[in-house]
């Protein structure tokens, strides 16, 4: 990597943006198209709502990958913008968003060719990022966006580096445990953590998730996973015999529980499975986006009108006035946005100012459990309610490994005690706090 900048845009965001649609929503804010009108190109802004004090460490500390990433299977950063308490992240738009996306409001599943072909793009990024010494952490479908040019790009790593490294959010990191590599979850002894092939398990686990539209035990909540990972044999296709040969043998060989002898991404290049999806790649994306936007668009729309009719019965109900929902923002350019009320204040196209709705996604000091698409869950401990956990990501405080520790002596513990004890069904919930980060930091990641 040439370079990395360290700074927040001084610019004013609204100045420069005009906020056209809300494309997506993860776990601490909303995505949405806008229009940047000095050169008129369309970019994805993901905002995201932090409290006060951590906006001025935040100033301070940042370190974004800005412009740093040459490379056609990443996101590109554009740069990162300060708006009262919103952080805004600008970046390079994909028309087809997510492989999660496209299954999702399809419902579909990918064909092995399709998944080749994908899978090719998203190896040559983790090529270029292992070769820059840097991990991804989070590879899943959701994290796989795509366009029509027929390109797949690895995205959300510069956003995990940010909340990680900054300390922003410390409270509610997340990852992703359906996705996690048995050595992250619970480091071998002696081991000075994970590295790159953590991200290899991962595009394992995505490949099948790619097949089968869920991750293995995807079934299991998120917080028994990260207990069961370990101990498990590694995860295959639920039916083997529908894939070939070569995407057996792929998924097998990232899958393999030692780390060590997981193959390098570079390796996977040569990997005849990575070696079909090479060929017509581009064409086999740019048919399947332009196949799926259309019933996208139409998804979103429909989801748009529900939401509204949802909100305009609720503001029937409580006299509230009007809302914005996250998913049908007026359009109009930013004035303020306030992320402890959720208000947004926007300037509608007609030259009015309009105030109210939800505008950011928040579950800062609320006590509901959220769970948004992509398999993120994060929640604190008064909601640990196992109804809500059936897909997702967790949030600890403190490391993992330590968590992991101390559930297995809690776990010896029991299991004299109580020799009948059925691992999957005990129910772990009491040895969790609230909030914190999953991910420790790999001696390569400098
Ligand atoms: N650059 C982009 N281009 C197009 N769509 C995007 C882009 N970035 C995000 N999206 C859309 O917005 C959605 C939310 O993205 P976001 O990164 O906030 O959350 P996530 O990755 O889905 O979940 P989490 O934050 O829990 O990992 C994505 O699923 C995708 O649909």
């Amino acid at each position: 990597m040439t370079s990395i900048s360290s700074d927040i845009s001084k610019e004013d965001p609204e100045q420069l943006f005009r906020v056209l649609e809300v494309i997506g929503q993860g776990s601490f804010g909303v995505v949405c198209t806008c229009i940047n009108t000095v050169n008129n190109e369309i970019v994805a802004i993901k905002f995201l709502e932090m409290e006060a004090e951590e906006n001025s460490s935040l100033k301070r500390e940042i370190t974004i990958l800005k412009n740093t990433f040459n490379c056609p299977y990443i996101v590109k950063y554009h740069g990162c913008y300060l708006k009262e308490n919103n952080l805004m992240i600008v970046m390079e738009y994909c028309d087809g968003g997510s492989i999660l996306d496209i299954m999702q409001m399809c419902t579909l599943t990918l064909t092995e060719n399709q998944i080749a072909a994908i899978m090719y793009q998203i190896v040559e990024g983790l090529v270029y990022l292992h070769s820059n010494k840097i991990l991804h952490r989070d590879i899943k479908a959701g994290n796989v966006l795509v366009n029509k040019a027929g390109n797949a790009k690895l995205a959300d790593f510069g956003v995990s580096a940010i909340l990680v490294n900054t300390g922003f959010k410390q409270k509610t990191v997340v990852g992703s445990p359906y996705w996690m590599s048995p050595e992250v979850i619970s480091p071998p002894k002696g081991s000075n953590g994970y590295d790159s092939k953590a991200d290899i398990w991962s595009l394992g686990i995505t490949a099948i998730e790619m097949a089968e539209s869920k991750p293995p035990l995807f079934n299991l909540n998120p917080v028994k996973v990260i207990f069961v990972i370990p101990f498990r044999q590694a995860p295959t296709f639920e039916k083997p015999e529908l894939w070939s040969k070569e995407f057996n043998d792929f998924v097998s060989i990232c899958l393999n529980k030692e780390a060590d002898k997981r193959p390098t991404a570079k390796d996977l290049l040569d990997h005849p499975f990575i070696r079909k999806g090479k060929e017509n790649s581009s064409h086999i994306i740019s048919e399947l986006v332009s196949e799926c936007i259309p019933v996208m668009q139409e998804y979103r729309k429909k989801r748009a009108q529900e939401e509204e009719e949802e909100e305009d019965t609720d503001d029937a109900n409580s006299n509230n006035g009007t809302t914005i929902s996250s998913s049908g923002v007026q359009k109009g350019t930013i004035l303020k946005l306030n992320t402890i009320t959720q208000k947004a204040t926007i300037m509608t196209e007609d030259g009015q100012e309009k105030q109210g709705g939800t505008f950011i996604y928040n579950n800062t000091g609320s006590s509901k459990t959220t769970m948004n698409g992509s398999g993120t869950v994060v929640f604190s401990k008064s909601d640990m309610d196992d109804d809500e956990f059936d897909s997702g990501s967790v949030v600890f405080r403190g490391s993992l490994s330590e968590k992991f520790a101390s559930h297995l002596k809690f776990r010896q513990q029991q299991q004299q005690d109580d020799d009948d004890d059925d691992d999957e069904d005990d129910d772990d919930e009491g040895e969790f706090d609230s909030g914190s980060v999953v991910y420790q930091k790999s001696p390569l990641e400098k």
